[in-house]
C-alpha cells in the first residue's frame, strides 16, 4: 500500500493505492454517514460496483449509474443525478463516492460540491488517467462552448485507488492515461519523459505502471498543494490542453479521449515552444512516441482553424479573451505565455506545414 496526504485549504485529504482496496472501502471513512451515494458509468458498474457497495455496512447504499463517455459530462445528467440525491432522500451527513474515471470523478465531484451547497465525496479512480483527474479538487462539466466552463475546486475526502481495476482498462485508455503522466515528466523532469518517451506501452509492466503513476501523482500533488486555485504553477498542469480541449470541444466530446488530445496539444505546445523560447524540444520524439504507440494524430483542416482559435479563447486561462498557452522553456521548465490570435493562427499554419513533412 502507498500513502500520501494532500492538504487543501478545506481538508487533507489522503491518497491511497492499494490492489484490492475496493473491498476495504470503509475502512478509509472517518466517520459516520447518513447514507452513501456511489455514482459510475455502465462499463464499470459490472466489474465494480456490487464489490464496492459490500465493503460498506451503510444501511442507506444507492447508486447511479450514467452512461461512459465524455458526453456524460453535461448539465443533464448532472441534473439527472442531482434529482436522484434528493430522490433517494440524501442530506448533509451524506457521502458520495465516485467510481470511475476521470469523467466520473469531475461530475460526481460537481455533483457533491452543489449538492445542498457540498457534501463529503471520495474519488475511485479506475482508470490510468484519473490519477491526475482525482487528485487536485478539480470538478466540472462541460458546455458545449468548452470544457470544464462549469465547475469548481472542492476537494474530495479521500482518494482510494484500486490498481487492481486498471487490469480491465482497454489498450486505448492505457493510451489515454499515459498523455498526462508524459505531461507530468514535460513540465517537472527530463529523467520520466526521457524513460516514458523511449517506452512502448504494449511492452507496459504493472511494476513500471505502478512507477509511473506514483512518479505522476507526486509532481501533481506538489503542484495543488503549492497553487490550489491555478492562480500561478498549477497552470503548467495546463500543457497541451489549451489546444487539447479545443480539440476535444470542436471535434464533438468523445470522439477522440482526452489524453489523445492533450498528446496532440502536447506536439502543437512544443512546436510553438520551439519558436517563442527558442530552443530545441523533443518534438520528434514525441512525434514517434505517438506513432508508436498509435495515438491518432489529429489533422488541423483549414476551414477548423478558425474554430480552434474561437475555442481557445474561451479556455479558462484566457484573460480579455488573449489565449494563454503552456510552453517550455525546456523539458522540466514549463512557463505561461499570453499569444495573440494571429500568432497562433500563423503557428497553426506552420505546425500543419511540419507534420505534412513527417
Ligand atoms: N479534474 C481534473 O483535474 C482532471 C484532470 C485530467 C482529466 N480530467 C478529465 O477526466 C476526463 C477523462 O477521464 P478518463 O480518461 O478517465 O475517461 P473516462 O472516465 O471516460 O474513462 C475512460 C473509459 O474507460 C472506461 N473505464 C473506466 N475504468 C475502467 C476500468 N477499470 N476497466 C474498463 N473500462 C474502464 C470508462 O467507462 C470509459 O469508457 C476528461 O473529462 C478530462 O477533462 C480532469
Ligand atoms: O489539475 C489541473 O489543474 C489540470 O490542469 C489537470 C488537467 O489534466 C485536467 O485536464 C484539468 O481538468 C484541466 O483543467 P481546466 O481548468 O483547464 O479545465
Ligand atoms: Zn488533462
Amino acid at each position: 500500500m502507498k500513502q500520501l496526504t494532500i492538504q487543501s485549504s478545506q481538508r487533507n485529504y489522503p491518497i491511497v493505492m492499494e490492489a484490492g482496496l475496493r473491498f476495504h472501502v470503509k475502512k478509509w471513512l472517518n466517520k459516520k454517514y447518513s447514507s452513501i451515494l456511489i455514482i459510475t458509468d455502465d462499463q464499470i458498474a459490472d466489474k465494480y460496483l456490487q464489490d464496492v457497495a459490500g465493503s460498506l455496512d451503510n444501511e442507506q447504499i444507492y447508486s447511479c449509474i450514467v452512461p461512459s463517455g465524455e458526453a456524460s459530462k453535461s448539465i443533464e445528467q448532472y441534473y439527472k443525478l442531482q434529482t436522484k440525491a434528493i430522490g433517494s432522500g440524501l442530506d448533509r451527513k451524506s457521502l458520495i463516492i465516485a467510481l470511475g474515471g476521470g469523467v466520473i470523478g469531475d461530475l460526481g465531484g460537481f455533483v457533491a460540491a452543489t449538492f445542498m451547497r457540498g457534501i463529503d465525496y471520495i474519488q475511485m479512480p479506475t482508470t490510468i488517467l484519473a490519477h491526475d483527474s482525482s487528485v487536485g479538487g478539480k470538478v466540472a462539466i462541460n458546455h458545449e462552448s468548452g470544457k470544464n466552463l462549469i465547475g469548481c475546486f472542492y476537494p474530495p475526502a479521500a482518494v482510494l485507488y484500486d490498481t487492481e481495476t486498471l487490469e480491465s482498462l482497454p489498450y486505448r485508455e492505457v493510451r489515454s492515461g499515459y498523455a498526462e503522466i508524459l505531461k507530468e515528466g514535460l513540465i517537472s523532469d527530463n529523467r520520466l519523459s526521457e524513460e516514458l518517451l523511449a517506452f512502448s506501452l504494449k511492452q507496459l509492466s504493472s511494476d513500471q505502471l505502478e512507477n509511473h503513476l506514483e512518479a505522476g501523482i507526486k509532481v501533481k500533488a506538489n503542484i495543488v498543494e503549492e497553487d490550489e486555485k491555478e492562480s500561478g504553477v498549477r497552470k503548467y498542469l495546463n500543457l497541451g490542453h489549451t489546444l487539447g480541449h479545443a480539440l476535444e470541444a470542436t471535434l464533438g466530446y468523445g470522439k477522440i479521449t482526452h489524453g489523445e488530445a492533450v498528446a496532440n496539444g502536447m506536439l502543437f505546445a512544443l512546436h510553438v515552444s520551439e519558436d517563442v523560447k527558442g530552443v530545441e524540444l523533443p518534438f520528434n520524439k514525441l512525434y514517434n512516441w505517438m506513432k508508436i504507440n498509435e495515438y491518432p494524430i489529429v489533422d488541423i483542416e483549414e476551414e477548423r482553424i478558425a474554430k480552434l482559435i474561437k475555442s481557445m479563447k474561451s479556455d479558462k486561462k484566457s484573460v480579455s479573451g488573449h489565449i494563454q498557452m503552456v510552453l517550455l522553456n525546456k523539458v522540466g521548465e514549463p512557463a505561461v505565455e499570453n499569444l495573440d490570435d494571429s500568432s497562433v493562427e500563423a503557428y497553426i499554419r506552420t505546425y500543419i506545414e511540419r507534420m505534412k513533412k513527417l
